[in-house]
């Protein structure tokens, strides 16, 4: 089977999340990775946890990628990488900016050595800037570039978001997009090229509807005051009476008024211009039913509300696992299997399902010079 990125060679110098994100997809659609890593690895280093006899991060995020260990500040390091930069595609890092450089491997240097290589960094706030040198996580991310401040309660009870949106959505997305274009832009030119990702970057596209309101006329919103993010009950969640949740994303007016007939209620009992009282008033009403008896209701009704699912029920869900998602396989050191980490890479251009695949700190050292 032939995948769009057979043939590619990617360097793979990334710890955490947002880079072994970014290779893992591009392994997923048929480039060769090969991922570097300190002797040791830099994910053994906490006590993560282990499954198999080995790190379940290591092998979620690197599966079906080669692996060696290498210590980057041994003298002949940069000797022994030199035969893999010389054939490689892209090169992706995430370092703190100037960890490359004084590494011996910064961009100036390898394209020297290959002038053809896309060289990917991915950092928090991009590689100039005053804050360039600061260290930060997800959450410091989000926090700086006003993202995190949308949400409803942060200032009464703040809550941490369920996802990594700047590792990911800021991080990983953007490196395999612009990795895309310098390999189209390579094509074209003959030239590789190189590529700045900063996670900050992304997070005020993610502020888009703050901007919106304000290029309007009508003030930034503060925690949870804007439609989508909990100032509306059209968009909003539920509770049952046993516990779980209704995410209700009723937005149109079509939708809407089906939501309202759907749970027995009518425009008039619903008030939008007291939006608290709305809330209130369809909050008392979904807490009289269980999810089971909403379930059907809503689905039947199409009015894009949803109860909310744990992890394990999404799985289960037939609707996901008919796609062949879950179906790939990661194999541990003593040869049991779990289930890999989907990627969001299309359905023809992904493994096959049913793919099984390792991941190995150092397996492959004898690809070194
Ligand atoms: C995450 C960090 C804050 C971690 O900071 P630090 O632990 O201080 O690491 P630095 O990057 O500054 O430096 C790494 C050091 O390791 C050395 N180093 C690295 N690899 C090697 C190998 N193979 N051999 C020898 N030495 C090595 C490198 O030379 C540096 O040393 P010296 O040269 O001696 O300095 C930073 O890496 C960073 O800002 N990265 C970009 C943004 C980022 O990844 N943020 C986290 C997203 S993940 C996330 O949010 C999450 O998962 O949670």
């Amino acid at each position: 089977m032939t995948q769009p990125l057979n043939g590619i060679t990617v360097l793979d110098f990334t710890t955490l999340l947002p880079g072994p994100l970014a290779a893992l997809m591009l392994a997923e659609a048929g480039a060769d990775v090969i991922k570097i890593e300190r002797p040791g690895g830099e994910d053994m280093r906490e006590g993560p946890p282990r499954w198999d006899g080995a790190s379940i991060n290591f092998g979620m995020l690197n599966r079906g990628k080669k692996s060696i260990q290498l210590d980057l500040k041994a003298k002949d390091a940069i000797a022994r990488l030199r035969p893999l930069i010389e054939k490689a595609d892209v090169l992706i890092e995430q370092f703190r900016p100037g960890v490359m450089e004084r590494l011996g491997v910064g961009y100036d240097a390898i394209r020297k050595i290959n002038p053809r290589i896309v060289y990917c960094s991915i950092s928090g706030y991009g590689q100039k800037g005053p804050r360039s040198g600061e260290a930060g996580h997800d959450i410091n991310y989000i926090a700086s570039t006003g993202l995190l401040a949308l949400s409803p309660g942060t200032q009464q009870s703040p809550t941490i978001p369920p996802a990594l949106i700047a590792d990911i959505a800021g991080g990983s997305f953007p490196a395999v997009m612009n990795i895309l274009l310098g390999l189209r832009q390579r094509d074209l030119t003959g030239e590789g090229s190189y590529i700045d990702i900063a996670m900050t970057d992304a997070m005020f596209t993610f502020t888009w509807h703050a901007l919106a309101m304000a290029a309007g006329g009508y003030g930034y919103p503060g925690p949870g005051e804007a439609r989508l993010t909990g100032g509306s009950p059209r968009y909003q969640i539920y509770p049952t009476k046993d516990g779980k949740l209704v995410a209700c994303g009723s937005l149109e007016p079509k939708f809407w008024a089906s939501f309202l007939d759907a749970i027995g209620m009518t425009k008039d009992e619903v008030n939008e211009k007291d939006a608290e009282g709305a809330k209130a008033r369809i909050a008392s009403r979904i807490r009289e039913q269980t999810a089971d008896h909403w379930q059907p209701i809503l689905a039947k009704a199409d009015c894009c509300a949803t109860i909310v699912a744990s992890v394990e029920e999404a799985l289960r869900d037939t609707q996901f696992a008919d796609r062949g998602l879950f179906e790939h396989q990661l194999k541990g050191p003593s040869g049991a299997t779990t289930m890999a980490l989907p990627v969001p890479i299309a359905p023809g251009y992904r493994a096959k399902p049913g793919a099984v695949a390792t991941a190995e700190l150092g397996a492959d050292d004898k690809l070194l010079g």
